[in-house]
């Protein structure tokens, strides 16, 4: 892969490049990079965990006159936390350079914001909703803007934003840069996104046929009273560093986490209902790992970016083979690997085949653990502590005691005993969830591929690491990266907890018909 050095890039950008600690460039990145540094329209489709960011960012912060005293680029994003994501890589990207971006979304403080536009940002990134509202309020003027980026753009141009997107990019000037980014990219929204870009170029960086992912991807077929008690059992088998599970409605997100937290495991929900004051804790107490499950609607499934995320989960089965791709692809990120479990009742099989058949990729059958698995997995799970424990070489205050013991007990007894208290008994509490309506495959309009033709639109999930895209980070078990320095769809359609999913936006006013119509949505 190229190194960043030789994309003509001004000192200070490569200076912040280095300092993320990327050392050379991503397939993505060395395609789009050089097409976007020459103002030129660019759909960019690569797998998730692949760089997409920087593919845009890069060349955008280095185009941008740090003199310039007005919005000059708009990067739109379909949820609060990946623009608060975004806008932080931009930061970085940018911070050599002085350039100043903003994130702007909606359950923030809307005084604040405006408070912070007057520090005259170049950049904003966006939910579509908030933003509107701030163009209605004339707190942002879109007249001077060069650049627009619509991050997850397949998702963008759906039913639910486009109507929000078209009102914005009405008044954008039409001689501008567009680029759209997502590791999906249908046929239809390619066609939708013609009308936006100005003669663009494809940027694919998707196998032909998607390779064994990075993400080793299994199911477990069980009734979904069944459900829970495998969830569990899964987890203490696989001891997940972080984990992700996805559930279908904010009403099983809430019973997830709460069934969870009764069992003793560090899960906490995220949906479109919970306050954004939540919303930021609950991701922050991820991100440091002060919680080690988190369980959330689709508003996690796009874009989110936490290193150390080892394992996904489907509790519920995605309505859409996209989001099957995008939920995954919250693991195996950045060179790294990751395994993701989805659960599937007998009904629905068929919608699992329908996901694999648009994503062409086997999805391999597990068994369910069994409760041998589970305690065993557990007690690997004391050993690890004990053994790390025994390296960090503080626990020397105990040893006095342990020679009392050892001279009255046999060592492997006293062990034994250590690790069963280490290990605790779950607490067996028993957990009722809400029944949810099975899935059922959705035949889609000219669907293709079920004709075995290429798929228009392909899925990218991380590529292959054995072949082509490990190049570019074999090493740390990941991109080469020096070291970490930042350490790593609540479509709210129904608007009630059960039904829907559970894809908020924010309560802009004056808004688009299609969007007055969904007024009953979360908040994103
Ligand atoms: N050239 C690089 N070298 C090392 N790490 C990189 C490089 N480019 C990006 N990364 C890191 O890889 C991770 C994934 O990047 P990013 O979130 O941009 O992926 P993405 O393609 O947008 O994924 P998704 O499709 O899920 O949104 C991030 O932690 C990012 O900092
Ligand atoms: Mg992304």
């Amino acid at each position: 892969m190229k190194n960043f050095s030789e994309f003509g890039l001004e000192p200070k950008v490569l200076r912040a490049i280095t300092e993320m600690g990327f050392e050379e460039s991503t397939p993505i990145q060395e395609k789009a990079i050089p097409i976007a540094m020459e103002n030129r329209d660019l759909i960019g489709q690569a797998q998730t965990g692949t760089g997409k960011t920087a593919a845009f960012g890069i060349p955008l912060v280095n185009k941008i006159d740090v003199k310039e005293e007005k919005i000059v680029a708009l990067i739109m994003c379909p949820t609060r936390e990946l623009a608060i994501q975004v806008a932080e890589e931009i930061e970085k990207l940018g911070r050599f350079k002085g350039i100043r971006s903003l994130p702007i979304y909606g359950g923030q403080d809307i005084v604040k914001q405006i408070r912070a536009l007057k520090k005259r940002p170049q950049i904003i990134i966006g939910t579509p909703g908030r933003l509107l509202d701030h163009i209605n309020r004339k707190t942002i003027k879109l007249d001077d803007v060069q650049t627009v980026i619509l991050d997850e753009a397949d998702e963008m141009l759906d039913m639910g934003f486009m109507d929000d997107i078209q009102s914005i990019l009405k008044l954008v000037p039409s001689e501008r840069h567009t680029m759209l980014f997502s590791a999906t990219m249908p046929a239809n929204i390619q066609r939708l996104a013609q009308q936006f870009l100005n003669n663009p170029e494809h940027v694919s960086v998707i196998p032909k046929q998607v390779s064994a992912p990075l993400i080793e991807q299994s199911y477990i077929e069980l009734q979904e009273r069944q459900k829970f008690d495998t969830l569990c059992r899964l987890l203490d088998m696989e001891s997940p560093e972080l984990a992700i599970i996805f559930g279908r409605t904010k009403r099983r997100v809430d019973e997830l986490a709460e069934g969870l937290q009764k069992r003793g495991y560090t899960a906490e929900g995220l949906h479109g209902d919970l306050s954004q004051n939540q919303r930021d804790n609950v991701m922050r107490k991820f991100r440091d790992g002060s919680i080690d499950v988190l369980v959330a609607t689709d508003v996690a499934a796009r874009g989110l970016d936490v290193s150390g995320v080892t394992h996904v989960i489907n509790f519920d089965l995605p309505q859409d083979p996209e989001s099957y791709v995008h939920r995954i692809g919250r693991t195996g990120r950045a060179g790294k690997e990751g395994a993701a479990y989805t659960f599937v009742t007998p009904r629905e099989i068929d919608h699992l085949n329908f996901i694999e058949r648009l994503t062409r990729h086997k999805i391999a059958k597990k068994p369910m653990p069994s409760l041998a698995e589970a305690i065993e997995g557990k007690q690997k799970m004391t050993a690890e502590r004990i053994l790390q424990l025994l390296d960090k070489e503080d626990h020397n205050e105990y040893k006095g005691l342990a020679i009392q013991l050892l001279e009255q007990h046999d060592s492997v007894h006293l062990l034994a005993a250590a690790m069963k208290l280490l290990t605790g008994e779950k607490k067996d509490v028993t957990v009722e969830l809400t029944p949810e309506e099975p899935l059922r495959a959705r035949k889609r309009r000219n669907d293709v591929r079920s004709a075995g033709r290429k798929p228009s639109g392909s899925y990218g999930t991380a590529g292959n690491a054995r072949g082509g895209d490990r190049r570019y980070g074999e090493r740390s078990g990941g991109y080469g990266r020096s070291q970490r320095r930042d350490g790593g769809r609540d479509y709210g359609r129904g608007g009630g907890r059960g039904e829907g999913r559970d894809y908020g936006r924010d309560r802009g006013f004056n808004r688009s018909t299609s969007a007055r119509a969904n007024d009953d949505l979360a908040k994103r």
